[in-house]
C-alpha cells in the first residue's frame, strides 16, 4: 500500500508503509521534522553497516549516513525494546524538534516504521568531549584555554536555554562529557536532550543508562531519584571541572583519595591551590584567574544543598565575567564519597566492592574512566547498596 503521507513535514515520503490513522493525527502536528523511511536510512548508512557505526550508547547504535539531499547525518537507532507506542514517541519528537539553539544538536527527523524508532541528527565532525578532551591518546585535537573557556560557556548557554527559555523547561538528566558533541569549529552541542522520556519506564536496563552516570549525579538524584534542573546543574558543575582539569570525574585506577575529581577540587580550594588542578597539558598557558573562577563556578554548581546552586543563566553570567563569583558562597559540595558512604582515604572493606565499581566503567583507552551506575530513579538506593560497601 502506498503511503498516504505525500507531503509530511514539507517533504515527500515515498516508501510503501501501512499507516495507522492515529499516527496520521500525531504526525500532522509536527512541522519541523522530516519523516524518513527505513529504506531511505538503510541506503544512507549502507544497510547500517558496521563500518559506518560511530558509536553505541544506552539508547542504541549510532551510524554516520549520507542522506538523499547530500547532508551527512548521525542516525541513532533506538534499541528494539524501546519501541514504545508511536504516539508517545511522536509526542516527544514533537517537543525535541521545536527546540533550536546553537549549542544543541539539531534533530533533522525520525523514522517510525513497525518496531523501528530511529532519530536522525545533524552529524558533528569532532565527536564528543569524552572521546577527544578526556579520551587521552585517541584524539589529536589540542584544547587550548580559550577553546575550553568557549566550550564551557557554550554548554552553559545551551543548558540555560533548555532550563529557562524552553517552555515547559527541559531537564536533561544525563549531562556528561559523552553527551557534549563538537562541530568542525569545536562549538559544543548538547545531545540527547529530551530523550529520557522516549524510553519506557519499565525498561530498567536502558533507563538506568539514561538516568545518570556516577560521578555526575547530584546526591539528591542518586539517593532519592529527585530529578530537576538543580540536578542537571550539579552534573554541569562536574563537567566544568573535567574540562578545566582535562580529567574524568572518576578514575578508579588512581589511589582512592585521588579518584574523585570533585573531592580533589574541594581539597585544592580549601588549601588555596585551586590553580594546581588546571590541565598540565596546557603547559601553564592559560589565564589563571579565569581558570580558577571556572573551577569555583564548578564548586558552586555542585553545592550539596540544591537551592545553593546557581541557575544556568547565572552560571553563564559568571563564566562570561558579567557577574562576580564570591568565595563566601562556596561551601562543601555534595561529595560522591559521602552519599556512597565511601570514606576517601580509607580502604574498601574488600576488593570485590572496588572491582564491582570498576566493572561499571566504560572502556577507555587512557587513564580516564567514566563509571556508569545502574540506577532507575526509583530503585537507586537499593542499587547503591548492591554495588558499594556501605558498612565502612
Ligand atoms: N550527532 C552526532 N554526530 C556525531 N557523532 C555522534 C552524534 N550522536 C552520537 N554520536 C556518536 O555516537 C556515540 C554514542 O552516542 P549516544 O548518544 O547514543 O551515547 P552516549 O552519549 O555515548 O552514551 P549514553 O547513551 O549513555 O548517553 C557518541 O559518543 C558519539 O561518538
Amino acid at each position: 500500500m502506498t503511503s498516504c503521507f505525500s507531503f509530511l513535514f514539507g517533504r515527500k515520503v515515498t516508501s510503501s508503509v501501512i499507516r495507522d490513522p492515529e499516527i496520521d493525527e500525531e504526525l500532522a502536528g509536527i512541522h519541523n521534522v522530516i519523516l524518513y523511511t527505513y529504506k531511505e536510512l538503510s541506503i544512507a548508512t549502507e544497510d547500517f553497516s558496521p563500518a559506518n557505526k560511530v558509536g553505541e550508547g544506552g539508547f542504541g547504535s549510532v551510524y554516520k549516513g549520507k542522506l538523499k539531499d547530500g547532508k551527512i547525518a548521525a542516525v541513532k537507532v533506538l534499541a528494539a525494546e524501546s519501541s514504545q507506542g508511536v504516539n508517545e514517541f511522536l509526542t516527544e519528537i514533537k517537543v525535541i524538534s521545536e527546540i533550536e539553539h546553537e549549542n544543541l544538536v539539531k534533530l533533522y527527523g525520525c523514522c517510525v516504521e513497525g518496531n523501528h524508532r530511529i532519530l536522525v541528527y545533524n552529524y558533528l565532525e569532532n565527536n564528543s568531549l569524552a572521546q577527544t578532551l578526556l579520551g587521552g591518546r585517541c584524539s589529536n585535537i589540542f584544547f587550548d584555554w580559550q577553546t575550553r573557556a568557549r566550550i564551557c560557556i557554550g554548554i552553559a548557554r545551551g543548558f540555560a536555554f533548555l532550563h529557562e527559555e524552553v517552555k515547559p523547561h527541559i531537564v536533561h538528566r544525563d549531562i556528561k562529557a559523552s553527551n557534549i558533541l563538537l562541530d568542525k569549529d569545536l562549538t559544543p552541542k548538547i545531545s540527547d536532550f529530551g530523550l529520557a522520556k522516549l524510553i519506557p519506564a519499565n525498561m530498567t536496563h536502558v533507563s538506568t543508562r539514561v538516568a545518570g552516570t556516577i560521578g555526575y549525579l547530584a546526591p539528591e538524584y542518586a539517593v532519592r531519584g529527585q530529578v530537576n534542573r538543580k540536578a542537571d546543574i550539579y552534573s554541569f558543575g562536574v563537567l566544568l571541572l573535567e574540562i578545566v582539569s582535562g580529567k574524568c570525574n572518576t578514575n578508579t585506577r588512581l589511589p582512592l583519595e585521588e579518584q574523585f575529581l570533585l573531592e580533589r577540587t574541594w581539597r585544592h580550594y580549601q588549601e588555596g591551590i585551586l590553580v594546581g588542578l588546571v590541565d598540565t597539558s596546557l603547559n601553564g598557558e592559560f589565564d589563571a584567574e579565569e581558570a580558577c573562577k571556572f573551577l569555583k563556578v564548578g564548586l558552586l554548581c555542585t553545592q550539596e544543598v540544591p537551592k545553593l546552586r546557581p541557575s544556568m543563566s547565572t552560571v553563564v553570567k559568571m563564566l562570561t565575567g558579567k557577574m562576580d563569583v564570591y568565595d563566601s558562597k562556596i561551601t562543601e559540595p555534595g561529595l560522591i564519597s559521602d552519599f556512597m558512604d565511601l570514606k576517601v582515604g580509607g580502604k574498601p572493606k574488600n576488593e570485590v566492592d572496588m572491582k564491582t565499581l570498576s566493572s561499571y566503567n566504560t572502556p577507555s583507552t587512557s587513564d580516564n574512566q567514566d563509571t556508569t551506575m545502574s540506577i532507575a530513579s526509583t530503585a537507586t538506593t537499593t542499587t547503591f547498596a548492591m554495588h558499594y560497601d556501605r558498612s565502612m
